[in-house]
């Protein structure tokens, strides 16, 4: 059955509209999750709602707990997660307010912890193509349906931050190494996502122009907020219309997000070390066994 997962980026703190709705603390063995879980249905599909940064903004990108976010949506029974996320924007035409689904990321993240395999159970998942095609397309007739201007598809450049680019940053992400959108937070969230074997997309917010704009000057925070406001409500609109969009019955990931683990275990069964497999319950029981 379809469970869809939204990890709710600046701004998008709560959902409403969801049918039984409840906050539910989920323990993983990473730590404790950004925050509680909202859970309800909508349109018979079940949906969870988890606030990156917490409630009331608690953790910066550098801080958000990414590898207790995953597991916990994963221990809960997410197949699918949908990241809702504010974004700088290095093109013209991806204006403040429009939305990108984004299916290429480059990494410049370098202070946190990108997998939940190491020594003791070796696995290499692929990450070449790192969003789910299925995933973005209901993201993309939902936004289009909520009248948003969508743009389909778009390389996100995630930066540790929490300060913002410089201008010779900025020109270089856009100018040199093509990157279409700039955030903090979507690695490793996406990398931990295809190791637990969800399908993940993210729905980029632009909220600013970056620094390299001529016309726009340097990024401004007060700036981003008032945008960001927008953002959300539109963001919620699109929501509300995935569930139709994706139906309560799934069949399986027609692109593997499903099956990523099926090579990826290197270390042999009697190498591994039993306390790291007992951690992986359920990002990779199904293959540990
Ligand atoms: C509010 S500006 C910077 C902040 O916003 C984005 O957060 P998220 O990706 O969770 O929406 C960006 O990545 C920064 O963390
Ligand atoms: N310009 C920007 N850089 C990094 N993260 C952002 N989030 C929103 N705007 C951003």
């Amino acid at each position: 059955m379809t469970h869809i997962g939204i990890i709710g980026g600046s701004g998008l703190y709560e959902i409403e509209g969801l049918e039984g709705a409840t906050w539910q603390e989920v323990e993983t063995p990473w730590g404790a999750p950004s925050d509680a879980i909202l859970t309800g249905t909508l349109e018979g599909v079940t949906l969870s709602f988890l606030p990156r940064h917490g409630r009331g903004h608690v953790h910066s990108p550098t801080d958000v707990p990414y590898r207790a976010n995953i597991d916990a949506l994963k221990r809960i029974g997410v197949t699918d997660v949908i990241s809702v996320s504010a974004c700088g924007s290095f093109r013209e035409e991806m204006a403040p307010g429009h939305f990108v689904v984004v299916d290429q990321f480059i990494d410049r993240t370098v202070n946190r912890e990108k997998s939940f395999f190491s020594a003791g159970c070796v696995a290499h998942v692929s990450m070449a193509h790192p969003t789910c095609p299925r995933l973005a397309e209901y993201c993309f007739e939902a936004a289009e349906a909520a009248g948003v201007t969508v743009h389909r598809g778009g390389t996100y450049l995630a930066m540790e931050g929490p300060q913002f680019s410089s201008l010779a940053e900025s020109r270089m992400y856009r100018e040199s190494w093509g990157a279409d959108v700039i955030g903090m937070t979507n690695m490793p969230e996406a990398k931990l996502a295809r190791e637990a074997e969800l399908c993940y997309v993210t729905v980029a917010m632009v909220t600013d122009y970056d620094s390299w704009h001529p016309d726009h000057g340097a990024v401004d925070i007060t700036q981003i907020v008032n945008i960001l406001q927008g953002n959300a409500v539109k963001a919620r609109d699109m929501l509300a219309r995935l569930p139709a969009l994706a139906g309560a019955t799934r069949a399986p990931c027609p692109h593997g997000c499903d099956h990523a683990l099926d090579f990826a275990l290197l270390t042999a069964p009697d190498k591994r070390d039993p306390a790291l497999v007992a951690r992986l319950d359920a990002v990779a029981g199904r293959v540990l066994g």
